[in-house]
């Protein structure tokens, strides 16, 4: 395939030579990469071409709740919003957390359109033996609170893991929050029965800002203890952050701490709450107006290494339980390049740091080879875009399980075309809106 006069993130415009599954020439157009005889040609004119998203933290629900998503579901929405690399979270049932659960969840991610990485997780049951000699991704989430799956775990088997992790050189992703420093009194009262459109604000009074801030505390802490390499997931509060980046400029060892944040606590706060119900509820929950605009800024500034999505998928049945009954979490994965290209298009992000957050980055803390840049001998993982033509979010027009978004009408710019190691995974008619999938072309990015 010839990729033809597509901008790239830096604003240089260039020629893409794909060939073989990597990236085989980047040059400036008319220096001579000229199509082979039946060679794919797209005219990238006027588009932009973006190396595709890694998103460092899904959660595709197989096995144990295949009702609210598969690796075939998740890696169309992946694969539509322009992300070619997931990392599965091990919250599943059985929760990945041995060599057998690895084994019979990599049998279920086969089918995926996109590469992807398992993790593993920590319970009082888990097996690090079994499950170190595994292709793990990461040891992660590692829950310091109850969330979805019931697998919070107490300081010394965090540390326990820790010290197993950095044995490996396994970096370690962890869920922070202390849920001593819950707010049980913001659960008190009528928050709306079964079905009603319950106020998810109570869910964010309940887990304060407070908690989190602790317990990111106390994970830099171990880690920095430890000599392990601690990722501290979906941070939602400016407190969070400069914690973490506090720890890193003060960090002696050769791996720093990094912290990620997610889309919905980038673009939604408690301000949206009461409009969203239940549907707003998710773990670490939706944080004040002032508290998003600061997480905003660090990512613009430079103090967030990561965003990614924490795609956590229930159904529309499920979310209407009732504020107390319905359980965390929203989805994501196919609206995260779209929503920060927004940003960009509207001037409140720059595309390099888009670049980096959700590809260049992610790949090189988790030392993923050959993904997340555009140069000559990388994997052909590419997005391409048209920044002048952004789209209402739909959850009708989306393509993973979950028939609801809690971005419903923001804008997004997506990806007209994305391919895996070279191979079409997903395109849009940009004219008639036609859309197609690839084949399964997934596979393990731990297993080069
Ligand atoms: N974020 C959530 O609210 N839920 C996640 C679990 C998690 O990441 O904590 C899920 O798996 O549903
Ligand atoms: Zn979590
Ligand atoms: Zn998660």
């Amino acid at each position: 395939m010839l990729i033809t006069g597509a901008e790239l993130a830096d604003g240089r415009v260039r020629d893409v030579r794909v060939r073989d599954g990597t990236v085989d020439a980047v040059e400036p157009t008319n220096a001579g990469l000229d199509a082979d005889a039946g060679e794919r040609v797209v005219d990238a004119r006027g588009r932009h071409l973006l190396p595709g998203a890694v998103d460092a933290h899904v959660h595709f629900r197989e096995p144990g709740a295949s009702h609210k998503e598969t690796w075939t579901s998740g890696s169309r929405g992946a694969a539509a919003g322009g992300v070619t690399t997931v990392v599965d979270q091990p919250n599943t049932s059985p929760p990945t957390v041995d060599g057998d659960a690895f084994d019979e969840k990599a049998d279920l991610a086969a089918p995926s359109l996109v590469d992807y990485g398992i993790n593993g997780g920590v319970t009082a049951d888990w097996d690090p033996e079994s499950l170190f000699e595994c292709p793990l991704f990461a040891l992660g989430e590692v829950f310091l609170a109850d969330s979805t799956g019931e697998m919070g775990i107490a300081l010394d088997l965090f540390e326990e893991a820790l010290a197993e992790a950095a044995a490996r050189d396994v970096p370690v992703t962890v869920h922070a929050e202390d849920e001593t420093l819950f707010d049980e009194s913001a659960l008190d009262g009528d928050l709306g029965g079964v079905g009603t459109a319950a106020n998810a604000d109570a869910w964010s009074a309940y887990r304060t800002a407070e908690a989190e801030a602790a317990a990111v505390e106390r994970a830099l802490d171990a880690g920095a203890e430890s000599d392990a390499q601690v990722h501290v997931a979906h941070t939602s509060t400016p407190e969070g952050i400069d914690a973490v980046v506090e720890a890193r400029e003060g960090a002696t060892g050769d791996a720093p701490p990094t912290c990620e944040v997610t889309p919905h606590h980038l673009f939604l706060s408690r301000e949206d709450a009461g409009r969203l119900g239940t549907f707003g509820r998710m773990n670490p929950p939706l944080r004040s107006e002032e508290r998003r605009a600061g997480v905003f800024r660090r990512l613009r500034d430079g103090d967030v290494d990561v965003v990614a999505t924490d795609h956590a998928p229930h159904t529309v049945a499920e979310k209407r339980r009732g504020l107390v009954d319905a359980p965390s979490g929203v989805p994501g994965v196919e609206t995260l390049y779209p929503l920060l290209l927004e940003s960009v298009r509207k001037g409140n992000l720059s595309l390099e740091r888009v670049r980096d957050v959700v590809a260049a980055n992610p790949a090189s803390i988790f030392g993923i080879e050959g993904k997340g840049r555009i140069e000559p001998g990388a994997d052909a993982d590419l997005v391409l875009v048209d920044m002048t033509n952004p789209r209402e979010i739909e959850a009708g027009a989306l393509h993973g399980a979950a028939d609801w978004t809690p971005f419903e009408g923001l804008l997004g710019v997506f990806p007209e075309l994305t391919t895996v190691r070279g191979e079409v995974v997903y395109e849009r008619d940009p004219v008639t809106g036609a859309e197609s999938f690839g084949e399964p072309a997934g596979r393990n990015v731990r297993e080069r």
